[in-house]
């Protein structure tokens, strides 16, 4: 089969950074082919160059036999390539039909067709199962439905190529199914597919082949993914083998340090009661909805409560906000820490090192910097940040690079005798995890209480000493590490008539 979009030799260079090192793989028309790698191995920085947005330093790239340079994002599209990126290009105040025709509405007479607009979006959308109005404005809709306004506006230009940089971050899991639906078709049309995750289910699920990428470079392409185990797939990515990922260690724990008792809010359901020991991970599962970031937020004073206690160590945490919950030594690590964390032109240093400012002003300014740098310093090994300095700034971080560094925040913070953190892998390659993993078991090893919050079944089984279910807005089950199948969570997270009458099959990580 002739390949329909091959890279040749690719480099990209930033400061102190090779992005793309002489990188070179096919990928056919009717086939999805996934590229993996962890943070900042380059994938996005190739599909910027795919997509016009950025200019190769070196190599070539042939779209259907031929060399193309494209000047701009314009280029692209007009050669037939079409990227779904992360961070979603869309113009909130414009209708769906306006979108997906941006630059290309149908006139009459001079002035802008809207009925035709409206008649030809509503007839693709149907086409392609897509529930949706030609009308609705962009701003007014979930960030699936924006998506599949992405994916309507490519196949309306008739690209051949489409790229999806890590579609499914916030989809749940209807939105991906459909998702998967639409990829599915796209591939039967022919078209040419690039998919970036970090979720290898999905990849598995999905693509026919896939190219590991690590530092920059390709480490091999495989034409069946399906014949490749999941253990060579990650340690090609990581460059180690990794046979425990979640690092689980038994280990006793002691007397309850966080109790909550009758905690009630807005958005859960009646008052709830949960207890942390000292050195416990204490997992929390539930579905998108459940109401599990919401308690975590009324723990954390980050909402208002209308009733119930928090008492750390026999003492009532006062309320007021988190500045008094962090005061007592408990911080949130936020699910959408990207939006809410970021100081996007700070550098790495200074994002890590916000909250132990406000602490520690001892020694004066001399001392305070040295301190500063050599904890961002040992964050950026412990968690292997990858970014050339701790000065650079934050914003040319990869993605997941970005959400470590809002991590290492939380973790250096000093007190610390509760860590919350909601989603704390999202978006994070499988090294990186492990990475992190080991950390949670660390702060746990100090005495300290941990909670993590998690979609992802088999992490919040493989790190946690006990686990509890929410559903709808309320806990609806607990239970110890040994009894905490996914079966039995799953029977008490999903409503009733939908749990798994039979034992599943035991899943494996990522
Ligand atoms: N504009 C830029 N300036 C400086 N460095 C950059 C820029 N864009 C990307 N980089 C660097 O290039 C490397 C590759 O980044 P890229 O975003 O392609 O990684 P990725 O594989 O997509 O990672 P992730 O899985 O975290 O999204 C990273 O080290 C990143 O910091």
């Amino acid at each position: 089969m002739a390949a329909y979009l091959e890279f040749d030799q690719v480099c990209k260079f930033f400061p102190g950074v090779k992005a793309l090192n002489g990188v070179s793989f096919s990928a056919h028309a009717g086939q999805v082919h996934g590229l993996l790698g962890e943070n900042g191995a380059g994938k996005s920085t190739l599909l910027k160059i795919l997509g016009g947005q950025y200019k190769p330093d070196g190599g070539r790239l042939l779209v259907d036999g031929k060399e193309r340079h494209f000047g701009s994002a314009k280029d692209a599209i007009a050669a037939g390539i079409a990227i779904i990126h992360q961070e979603l290009q869309y113009v909130p105040e414009l209708t769906v039909a306006e979108n997906v025709l941006l630059g290309r509405m149908p006139t009459r007479f001079g002035l802008l067709d809207k009925k035709k607009a409206h008649r030809i979006v509503a007839e693709k959308l149907a086409a392609i199962g897509v529930d949706l109005s030609p009308d609705a404005r962009l701003a007014d809709l979930s960030i699936a439905q924006r998506q599949m306004v992405e994916i309507c506006k490519a196949i309306m230009q008739d690209a051949q190529v489409i790229a999806f940089d890590e579609p499914t971050s916030s989809l749940s899991h209807r939105e991906t199914e459909i998702l998967f639906r639409l990829v599915k078709e796209l591939r039967a049309n022919g078209r040419t597919l690039i998919y970036i995750s970090h979720r290898l289910e999905e990849l598995y699920a999905l693509c026919d082949a896939c190219t590991i990428f690590r530092d920059g470079r390709k480490i091999v392409t495989h034409d069946v993914m399906a014949d490749v185990p999941r253990d060579r797939l990650i340690s090609d990515m990581v460059g180690r083998e990794l046979s425990d990922i979640y690092d689980y260690r038994e280990r006793p724990y002691g007397a309850a340090r966080l109790q909550v008792q009758g905690l009630n809010g807005k958005h859960v359901k009646g008052p709830q009661s949960f207890v942390v020991h000292g050195g416990e991970v204490l997992g929390f599962f539930g579905l998108v909805g459940a109401g599990r970031s919401e308690l975590m937020r009324l723990l954390y004073n980050a909402d208002a409560r209308t009733g119930g206690t928090v008492l750390l160590d026999g003492a009532a945490v006062a309320t007021g906000g988190p500045a008094e919950a962090i005061a007592a030594g408990i911080v949130l690590c936020p699910e959408d820490r990207k939006e809410q964390g970021i100081l996007a032109t700070a550098s790495v240093a200074e994002n890590i090192n916000i909250s132990v400012r406000r602490n520690d002003l001892r020694g004066g300014l001399f001392l305070r910097h040295k301190r500063e740098a050599a904890l961002a310093d040992e964050f950026i090994a412990r968690l292997r940040i990858k970014t050339p300095h701790r000065q650079q700034e934050i914003r040319l971080l990869s993605g997941g690079n970005q959400q470590k560094v809002i991590l290492a925040r939380w973790l250096a913070e000093p007190g610390l005798k509760v860590l919350i953190l909601d989603e704390p892998t999202r978006g994070i390659d499988v090294g990186a995890k492990n990475d992190i993993y080991r950390i949670i078991h660390e702060v746990a090893e100090r005495g300290c209480c941990v909670i993590v919050v998690s979609s992802e079944l088999p992490e919040v089984l493989g790190i946690s000493d006990r686990v509890i279910v929410m559903r709808e807005g309320a806990i609806c089950g607990e239970l110890p590490r040994a009894q905490a199948s996914e079966t039995e969570v799953l029977r008490l997270a999903l409503p009733d008539g939908l749990a798994p009458a039979a034992p599943l099959p035991e899943r494996s990580i990522a």
